[in-house]
């Protein structure tokens, strides 16, 4: 992790109660969690890519100076994704990294159209992805789960080809759970994307769409309205309307919160700026998340830090709030119970110390 947005505020003995608490990620992408080391890794096999093949260099290389700019440098590392190997490699070592840091249960939000439109077979991207969720299930016992997202900056053949992909019995992968919609805000209106969501829906999938991360709050009613959406990717927007605020709380509708993206991306100044803490105060069901680890230089423990501080909590709050996560995810209700009295246990066991 490069060092420029760690938080350093949270006490040791904090940061160590973190790094062993069970938790989930409910918002996390595919091509943003390729460590330097894998970044670096297919650098070096592909140099005609401009992304630096030395690990070194990535700290300056994903500084970015606004969204536009997150979204050349994302899909500069996109570009480096070739081959079915490259996706279960990537997909693999993001399932150990999650262990690492004890997250039992991940939904990854993965675009297959940026894999096939570059000319990756989609039979072998679903292969690959599915391959390695059930290695890293078998191997480091985090489950794994899929959030297909369309790219909205990419338009109605995006959302077109990720709703066929999300939603053929024969190609959909059984690790598929919700569905959702990524990329910039401005100049891409949520309700154009409904007939994809509509039938996404249909076939069983959640709705998950990223809204209210650098646009307005009327982006999140949009995405309520016209999507359906079950949880919000982020919402920091909403803070800024008190009736959508009563809202989502009433309708248990769970924001996605990543701190340290915020600020990486710029859509938000400084971490103490960070509408968190009017989330709960409203009442909203909020869960942490990384969104983008390396590229923020962050991880899920890091925002778990980050939020400590900015809510003020001691073990019993981050253990509530790594139940929210567990609450909010679309684990059946036996997984629920299972991660979320691991949670308990663990807290009781540390406190007890
Ligand atoms: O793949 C393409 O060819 C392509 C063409 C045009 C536009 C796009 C995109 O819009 C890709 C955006 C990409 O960004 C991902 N992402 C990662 N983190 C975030 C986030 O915090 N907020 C929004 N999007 C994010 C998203 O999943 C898309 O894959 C692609
Ligand atoms: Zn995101």
């Amino acid at each position: 992790m490069t060092d420029h947005l760690v938080d350093a505020h949270a006490p040791r003995d904090l940061r160590a109660f973190i790094a062993a608490l069970p938790k989930a990620e409910l918002h996390v992408h595919h091509v943003g969690s390729a460590s330097p080391r894998i970044v670096s890794e297919l650098a070096a096999r592909h140099p005609d890519s401009r992304v630096p093949a030395d690990p070194e260099a990535l700290s300056d290389y994903f500084t970015f100076t606004d969204f536009a700019h997150f979204v050349e440098v994302y899909l500069s590392v996109v570009d480096l994704i070739r081959t079915p190997e490259d996706v279960r490699l990537l997909t693999y070592e993001v399932g150990r990294e999650l262990a690492r840091q004890q997250v039992r249960y991940a939904e990854l939000t993965v675009t297959p159209y940026s894999s096939t439109r570059r000319g990756i077979d989609e039979r072998a991207f679903m292969d690959a992805i599915e391959d390695a969720r059930k290695a890293a299930e078998a191997e480091f016992g985090t489950v794994l789960r899929w959030c297909f997202d369309i790219p909205g900056e990419a338009g109605l053949t995006a959302a077109e080809e990720t709703t066929r992909l999300a939603t053929d019995d024969r190609l959909r992968p059984e690790g598929l759970v919700s569905f959702g919609l990524g990329g910039p805000e401005i100049g891409v209106p949520r309700p154009q994307f409904k007939p994809y969501f509509d039938r996404a829906l249909a076939a069983g999938l959640h709705s998950v769409p990223h809204a209210g991360e650098t646009t307005g709050p009327e982006t999140v009613w949009d995405a309520l309205t016209h999507l359906r959406a079950e949880r919000i990717g982020h919402g920091t927007s909403s803070a800024r309307d008190p009736k959508l605020l009563a809202h989502l709380a009433e309708h248990r509708i769970p924001l996605e919160v990543c701190p340290t993206s915020n600020i990486a991306t710029r859509a938000v100044r400084t971490l103490d700026e960070h509408p968190l803490k009017e989330f709960v105060r409203a009442g909203v069901p909020v869960t942490v998340n990384s969104d983008d680890p390396p590229m923020f230089g962050t991880d899920l423990n890091n925002e778990y830090a980050v939020a400590a501080r900015l809510l003020d909590l001691d073990e019993r709050g981050l253990a509530e709030l790594a139940k929210n996560a567990v609450e909010a995810s679309f684990l059946d209700e036996a997984g629920k119970a299972r991660i979320k009295a691991e949670i308990d246990a663990y807290t009781s066991s540390w406190l007890a110390a």
